[in-house]
């Protein structure tokens, strides 16, 4: 396949596979079956297109898919990091995990399918929830903790399967839809981590990181273990129930790594209960092994779900209705 004649990059990873056999890791898929309807997303990530895939398990109906394109001008070092994660994301399945379908290549493009999430990423979302004033906002705290519980159901399969994300954030979790039946997803997997997006910083020369969502021995020495993927849930939390605020308002990386370096932590947002911030601020606990894992997150937070009915109660302004009357 000419995309991947290019010198060095791809290249080398293709003499340990001869493509017949990537096929069986990596669903190929013919460009012929594919249609590129229009343009759904569009962020430092690249482009996300809606799309047709046609005949998919015989069915007469084509799939609707999401399909991002990877810039066939893109460096080969991307394309070889591509087909690494595209790889281990194919064994990836989980109802919380953004479903990959496989990859097309031709002479020019590189497509990703995925499975289409029609509701957005998670933190537009809950930003859109904030009232302009007249209505209360159409999500309850009940409906808050259930998209935390998705992610962290997510997160809990992640770590079951030894994989580390290293960029849990509400940016890089996508919504099924946006009614009631909403489902939160984890996406994203680093494939096309852009060094153009807002919320990375180039610490020293080195890679770009997102300062505000790692812990303090993964922004000062590098260590990515699981548990950077719990401290960054608990920033998820927070910005869930925050309504998509930015993480340390006010504060430039290089302050937030020495504040929290400091034992500086973000406050309670308002209508935040006790418990579910005391769970966001033990997955900022310094040392790695005084944080939660995913398992104790989630069914903490189902436990905070259950503990009281919040189903009745909105959200008005950013505040529980608890907080009006
Ligand atoms: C009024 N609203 C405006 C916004 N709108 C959208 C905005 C964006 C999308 C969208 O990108 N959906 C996606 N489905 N599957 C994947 C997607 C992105 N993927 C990726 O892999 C992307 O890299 C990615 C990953 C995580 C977060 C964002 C982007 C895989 C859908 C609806 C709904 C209506």
């Amino acid at each position: 396949t000419p995309f991947l004649s290019g010198s060095g990059g791809v290249s080398s990873i293709s003499p340990l596979y001869d493509w017949s056999q990537i096929n069986d890791i990596i669903h190929i898929i013919p460009r012929n079956k594919i249609t590129v309807k229009r343009m759904i997303g569009k962020g430092a990530f690249g482009e996300v297109y809606y799309g047709l895939l046609a005949d998919v398990a015989r069915q007469q109906t084509p799939l609707p898919v999401a399909i991002k394109m990877l810039p066939s001008l893109c460096s080969e070092q991307s394309k070889s990091e591509f087909f690494v994660e595209a790889v281990l994301l194919s064994k990836l399945r989980h109802p919380n995990i953004v479903k990959f379908l496989g990859i097309s290549v031709d002479e020019n493009s590189l497509y990703l399918l995925l499975e289409l999430m029609e509701g957005g990423d998670l933190k537009s979302f809950v930003r859109e929830c904030r009232i302009n004033g007249e209505v209360p906002s159409k999500v309850s705290i009940y409906d808050l903790l259930n998209l935390c519980i998705d992610v962290a159901k997510g997160c809990e399969y992640l770590e079951q399967n030894r994989f580390i994300h290293r960029d849990i954030a509400a940016r890089n979790c996508l919504l099924s839809e946006k009614g009631p039946n909403r489902v939160a997803k984890i996406a994203d997997f680093g494939m096309t981590k852009n060094v153009f997006r807002t919320n990375y910083y180039r610490k020293n020369g080195k890679a770009m990181v997102p300062v505000k969502w790692m812990p303090p021995e993964a922004f000062h020495d590098g260590v990515f273990t699981t548990k950077t993927d719990v401290w960054g849930f608990g920033i998820v939390l927070w910005e869930v129930f925050t309504l998509g605020r930015i993480p340390y308002p006010g504060k430039s990386n290089n302050e937030v790594m020495t504040f929290v370096a400091k034992g500086g932590r973000l406050d309670k947002p308002d209508q935040c209960s006790q418990e579910t911030y005391s769970l966001m601020f033990e997955c900022w606990m310094d040392k790695p092994e005084d944080r939660p894992n995913f398992r104790n997150i989630t069914e903490e937070l189902i436990q905070i779900q259950k503990s009281s009915d919040l189903s009745q109660e909105t959200i008005i302004n950013g505040k529980s209705s608890r907080d009006y009357n």
